[in-house]
């Protein structure tokens, strides 16, 4: 549904996307994660053809990007969304969908539809006296009036309470089990990571990592096994070159060793050392790292 190549944007002399390359199939959510300032926005601007790439190229929906066939088939969110404050959500709603060329009572059914499940009350208040996550709700609904193939969204959630945060996101993953495109970016990477398929992280312009949650994850920071045990026989405990595998980290806390390990094998080897002196492995805890974490990680060796 996106084939993005090469893509390339300077402003003046300086460059805020450089090589970006990726795919995005039909149905899925994809997010573009990164400090401020990385190029999410340059880039999500380009896919929807609202700036010019200096080089590389956009293709949505088997056209590219900016293309008058293409923006039929997009809803845009951006980041600030400013609305027309004397406008009601159906007069504002309306009237996007008549630039649309919706016919009237296609876009009626469709507004009260999208006004339903954003669960948006207060209908006939005017914007500018709307609170600011109705007005986000209304932004949304805008992007979705023409019915689109494919939704760019820029923060959806960003400045947002909790509840309101949730629905949003919900909201965008029932989009996309609809068979709606969704592309977004965010810096709350448990947001990514609630309903992202794939994602990538750029750094000052260039994507430093990619792939699912789970492929970042084994590449950049696997899970780890924590293991507890007992000390052996007249307080014998094994020490970390005691065990036959690799051992991340080693402690004794509390009259008790803690061995961190990588896989399973570790686990086993750790055992087998504890009880060949007496001990007992009394607790195995896997940690997986959030995805805040690698990208802390990730992003900091990308500026390294
Ligand atoms: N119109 C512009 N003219 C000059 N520089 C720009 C322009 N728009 C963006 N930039 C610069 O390009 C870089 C990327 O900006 P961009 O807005 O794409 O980042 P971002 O990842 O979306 O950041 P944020 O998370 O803060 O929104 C930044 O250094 C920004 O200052």
């Amino acid at each position: 549904m996106i084939e993005v190549t090469d893509l390339r944007k300077e402003y003046g002399g300086f460059t805020a996307v450089e090589g970006s390359s990726f795919s995005i199939e039909r149905g899925e959510v994809f997010g573009i994660v990164g400090h401020n300032g990385a190029g999410k926005t340059t880039t999500l601007k380009m896919l929807a053809g609202l700036i010019e790439p200096t080089a590389g190229t956009a293709v949505v929906a088997g056209h590219p990007a900016g293309a008058p066939a293409m923006q039929r088939r997009l809803g845009f969110l951006p980041e600030q969304s400013p609305l027309y404050e004397e406008m009601t959500p159906l007069s504002y709603l309306e009237f996007f969908a008549d630039l649309y060329d919706v016919p009237s009572a296609v876009a009626s059914e469709r507004i009260d539809d999208i006004l339903d499940r954003l669960d948006l009350e207060h209908r006939d208040r005017e914007l500018g006296n709307m609170s600011k996550g109705m007005k986000r709700k209304i932004a949304i609904a805008r992007a979705l009036v023409n019915d689109p193939d494919v939704l760019i969204f820029d923060e959806p959630a960003s400045g947002l309470d909790p509840l309101t945060t949730n629905y949003i996101l919900e909201f965008t993953s029932e989009l996309s089990e609809e068979g709606k495109t969704v592309v977004f970016s965010a810096h709350n990477l448990f947001h990514v990571e609630s309903i992202c398929d794939r994602l990538v992280i750029m750094s000052e312009g260039t994507i430093v990592a990619r792939g699912t949650i789970d492929d970042i994850r084994s590449a950049y920071g696997g899970r780890t096994y924590h293991v507890t045990s007992t000390p052996g026989a007249a307080g014998t405990v094994v020490g970390p070159d005691g065990v036959d595998a690799p051992v991340a980290e080693y402690a004794r806390e509390n009259g008790h060793c803690r061995y961190v390990v990588t896989d399973m094998d570790g686990v086993d080897a750790v055992r087998t050392a504890v009880e060949a002196v007496g001990g007992q492995v009394t607790d195995i805890e896997t940690k997986t790292p959030s995805l805040e974490q690698i990208f802390l990680e990730v992003a900091d060796e990308a500026t390294a």
